[in-house]
């Protein structure tokens, strides 16, 4: 029977169904063979959601089931979005009348004659089977995952998953164990060695902080890790003696000098050594030991004969800093243990897991498992792989990955062996993407060094590269260009000290020139898109750096008001570097009367009406407490006849929370304006998801609320949020208004040294600061500048991801400089010196860089 027709007794889907098995697949397969495993290092805008669309798109068409293929990325939205590209490719190439869509979906799955039958018969297959589809973040497969290995993973029966907030409230109540295990001498001594001999904050904050940054490494490292660094002893009591006497009889000419070595001989006859820490003299003598040149102080040089005696001071404080700093470490390791002890039983006791834990139990067992075994206990065979975002996997998350890659990647010729009958039997296939420039969550775990991971480890990788735009003008990609391209022009770079491996500077140099160097040419697609780049010093302002930033944020508000209000339809992005920056920055655009909304969203309470139902609830709970009361006896809530703290109860006592919300809220509602009724609609949301919890208390929902971040229901055009939020996105024009903060700030991260990317830490310590470096050993030095190296580059990934968010205005604000040589370690530095701007930076109101035309938009 002919196939060219539909047969009128069948629908179409059947006959395209029919159509497809017999003739067009046949031609597909030919058409496309075996997909190789594939690596591509995609620049921004280049269309790396669309090439991961396009490649599972051609696994599907190839007919492979919708079960056997695993895509993950970095968020829900983003795995939201690949979902939706497929759907909305498929169903535009299946309708008759869009020829154009046809031909597009042709180009993007690279299969020229791909019939249009094709498209609507696996449209209709994949609605049928969407839920077997698994596009997923790598937390949800993770936890998918562990539902397939409950008893080697010592799960809990009938485990769940926390959510982040409860991370937080039983964060705080180990600690509180933490804190009940210990007498007040012990807490006393641990605050001393956790702060280097120093108490310096309360316990809680103290045991918060340590967690917060530690506990995560610790958890794959093992408290051992913490003893790796050792301490050496201190010089013989007869070397110091010696040493002593040797600087007391010393006569320099110089009281400076004379001055200095009095205090340090007395300091080391008397034992007391506190005061050799940050000593100049220390930091001049191991300068002089490099260099090989005398030791001086300013600009005298001491005495000779001296030489013995600086040595030992130099061991001294060798020792002494890197005991505190060792007692530290052990401090840290011994805390952590016990935190983790708390909170393991606590989360085993409400039978709750977080993501991490998740992913590090998994990640442990699947070393010992092979590649076969793990694939076909995945819930399901996973033939084909696609990973998106590459670069952000965190080397525990590779670790769970990497057998399933391997197996996907290996054996294409042959087909799954656990894939069941009614699958058809397609060679399986590996593909991942991601760009190394776009690397900004470090600080959870991503290594970006972990992208040639998997071109080392996944057998027959084919590597491509894509630094062609289909987001930019050229004019965006020419100032991209000039400005990453030209980073090492910055006097970070080019004066930095190449010899000495032991300062700060070198590694932030180092990584800077590299940055630049590696940074391939970026080229566009869009040429016929118009753009502007102007890099701008802010109005002149004498305040402090919170003036100078709200300066730089009303000058940047300005711009955005003046394109919105003569484009309106434009897209804008105001890129902030802080959460609190973008708070500042919707206040003054919501004062200007620009409509403008948060990325992520806002907690409700920037509802008054929401604010109100809160306080209602708080009454309920804290009856003593006048506050609540005198806040809701000024809304309509306090005219309901018998309204009180027990109206409340009662109301939440009989009907639950949400509904108690419901009722509450439809007292205020009639006058309530429209954004204000929205959000307590989200808010009797938010309660009836809240209900399900096994003991749902008002002030735990109460406290959820402030917290919760909820997105409005239509983004306005101008949207506002940091740097890390707008990953992902694309907007008209983008504005940076927070470019003058320091490049690298401290994060108190503990310091790792691994042997072998991806496994675990072998060793660990606290911080330290960067003048005492040179008491490090080699290997710990590298260790540190590894870090530092590691926190540069991703500052420059973070404005990479900023600007090139641009599809076609970039405006970038910096209060005037301070100094005309504008040295200073910021991102407003780094782009003035890379442009090579003949401009004054520290005049006010000055255009110090511009390309292109201001009127883009019309
Ligand atoms: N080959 C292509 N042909 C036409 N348009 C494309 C192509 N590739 C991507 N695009 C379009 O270019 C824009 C950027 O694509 P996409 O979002 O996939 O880039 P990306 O590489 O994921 O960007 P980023 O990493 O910066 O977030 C989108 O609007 C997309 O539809």
């Amino acid at each position: 029977m002919s196939k060219s027709k539909p047969d009128p007794n069948q629908t179409l889907l059947q006959w395209a169904d029919e159509r497809d098995v017999t003739v067009e697949n046949e031609a597909i397969e030919d058409r496309l063979g075996h997909l190789q495993p594939t690596l591509v290092r995609a620049s921004a805008g280049s269309g790396k959601t669309y090439q991961l669309t396009a490649r599972l798109l051609r696994i599907l068409l190839q007919g492979a089931a919708p079960e056997t293929i695993l895509a993950t990325t970095f968020t829900r939205k983003a795995a939201g979005e690949i979902l939706s590209r497929v759907l909305i490719s498929l169903a535009k190439a299946a309708d008759e009348d869009d020829d154009k869509a046809l031909q597009s979906l042709r180009a993007q799955v690279d299969i020229p004659s791909l019939p249009r039958s094709s498209c609507l018969s696996l449209l209709d297959n994949l609605m049928r089977n969407i839920h077997r589809l698994r596009i997923c973040t790598l937390d949800a497969l993770f936890a998918q995952a562990a539902r397939s290995f409950p008893f080697e993973l010592n799960l809990p029966p009938a485990w769940r998953l926390t959510d982040e907030i409860e991370e937080v409230w039983m964060r705080e109540r180990a600690i509180d164990q933490v804190i009940g295990t210990l007498d007040r001498s012990e807490t006393i001594a641990l605050l001393s060695m956790l702060g280097r001999g120093e108490v310096k904050r309360s316990v809680v904050r103290e045991l918060i902080g340590v967690v917060e940054t530690a506990y995560s490494i610790q958890r794959q490292a093992g408290e051992e890790a913490w003893k790796k660094l050792s301490a050496p002893a201190l010089p013989e009591n007869e070397v110091i003696t010696r040493a002593a006497g040797l600087l007391l009889t010393a006569k320099p000419k110089q009281k400076t000098l004379k001055a200095k070595l009095e205090k340090m001989g007395d300091a080391l006859q008397a034992r007391q050594f506190a005061c050799l820490h940050g000593e100049t003299l220390i930091t001049n003598i191991a300068k002089a030991r490099r260099s090989g040149d005398p030791v001086k102080l300013g600009r005298s040089v001491f005495p000779d004969g001296l030489d013995e005696a600086f040595d030992v001071l130099f061991e001294i404080a060798k020792s002494e800093t890197l005991r505190l700093l060792r007692a530290q470490n052990e401090a840290t390791g011994s805390v952590l243990h016990n935190y983790d002890y708390q909170i393991d039983s606590l989360k085993q006791s409400a039978r709750a897991l977080g993501f991490d834990d998740v992913a590090i139990r998994l990640a442990s067992q699947f070393a010992a498992l092979d590649e076969q075994s793990v694939s076909s206990r995945m819930d399901g065979a996973v033939d084909h792989l696609l990973l998106d975002e590459f670069q952000d996997t965190s080397p525990v998350q590779w670790q769970v990955l990497r057998p399933l890659a391997i197996a996907c990647a290996s054996d294409r010729e042959e087909v799954n062996p656990n894939a069941t009958e009614e699958v058809r039997q397609i060679p399986r296939s590996f593909f991942c993407v991601g760009d190394t420039k776009q690397a900004i969550y470090g600080w959870r775990g991503g290594v970006a060094q972990i992208f040639d991971a998997v071109a080392i480890e996944v057998p027959d990788v084919e590597e491509k590269k894509q630094n062609e735009s289909f987001r930019s003008s050229p004019v965006i990609m020419d100032g991209v260009n000039a400005i990453f391209r030209c980073l090492s022009k910055h006097p970070i770079v080019s004066h930095a000290d190449k010899t000495n491996k032991a300062d700060r500077g070198y590694h932030e140099a180092f990584a800077i020139d590299k940055f630049a160097k590696d940074f391939p040419v970026h080229v566009t697609a869009r040429k016929d898109l118009a753009g502007h780049v102007q890099f701008v010093t802010s109005r002149k302002c004498e305040g402090d750096a919170t003036e100078k930033r709200m300066t730089c944020f009303e000058d940047a508000a300005r711009i955005v008001r003046h394109i919105n209000a003569v484009a309106p339809n434009r897209s804008i992005g105001i890129l902030t570097r802080t959460n609190r920056g973008v708070a500042e920055m919707i206040l003054l655009l919501e004062a200007m009367g620009v409509d403008v909304s948060q990325e992520g969203g806002n907690p409700l309470t920037d509802s008054a009406a929401v604010e109100v139902i809160l306080s209602a609830l708080m009454m309920a709970d804290h009856p003593g407490d006048g506050r609540w009361e005198l806040h809701v006896s000024s809304s309509p809530l306090s005219e309901q006849e018998g309204f009180g703290p027990d109206f409340v109860r009662n109301l939440v006592e009989e009907r639950g929370i949400a509904e108690a919300i419901e009722s509450l809220a439809a007292t205020i509602a009639p006058v309530c304006d429209s954004r204000d009724t929205i959000r307590l609609k989200q808010l009797t949301r938010l309660a009836l998801a809240y209900q399900s919890n096994v003991a749902p208390r008002l002030r735990d929902f109460v406290r959820l609320v402030r917290e919760k971040r909820v997105e409005r229901p239509q983004a306005a055009k101008v949207r506002v949020m940091t740097v890390h939020q707008s990953k992902g996105l694309e907007f008209d024009a983008v504005v940076l208004p927070q470019l003058d903060g320091d490049l690298v700030r401290a994060s108190g991260k503990p310091i790792a040294m691994s042997k072998k990317l991806g496994s675990p830490p072998e060793g660990l310590t606290r911080y330290l600061s960067h003048d005492n470096w040179h008491f490090l050993t080699p290997a710990w030095q590298k260790a540190f500048g590894d870090a530092t190296c590691a926190s540069m580059t991703e500052a420059m990934c973070l404005m990479y991801v900023a600007m090139t968010r641009a599809r076609q205005g970039l405006y970038m604000v910096v209060p005037p400089a301070t100094k005309k040589s504008y040295e200073t370690k910021t991102a407003g530095s780094l782009i003035y010196h890379a442009v090579g701007s003949q401009e004054d930076p520290t005049q006010p109101e000055t255009v110090l860089w511009e390309l292109g035309q201001d009127d883009w938009y019309v």
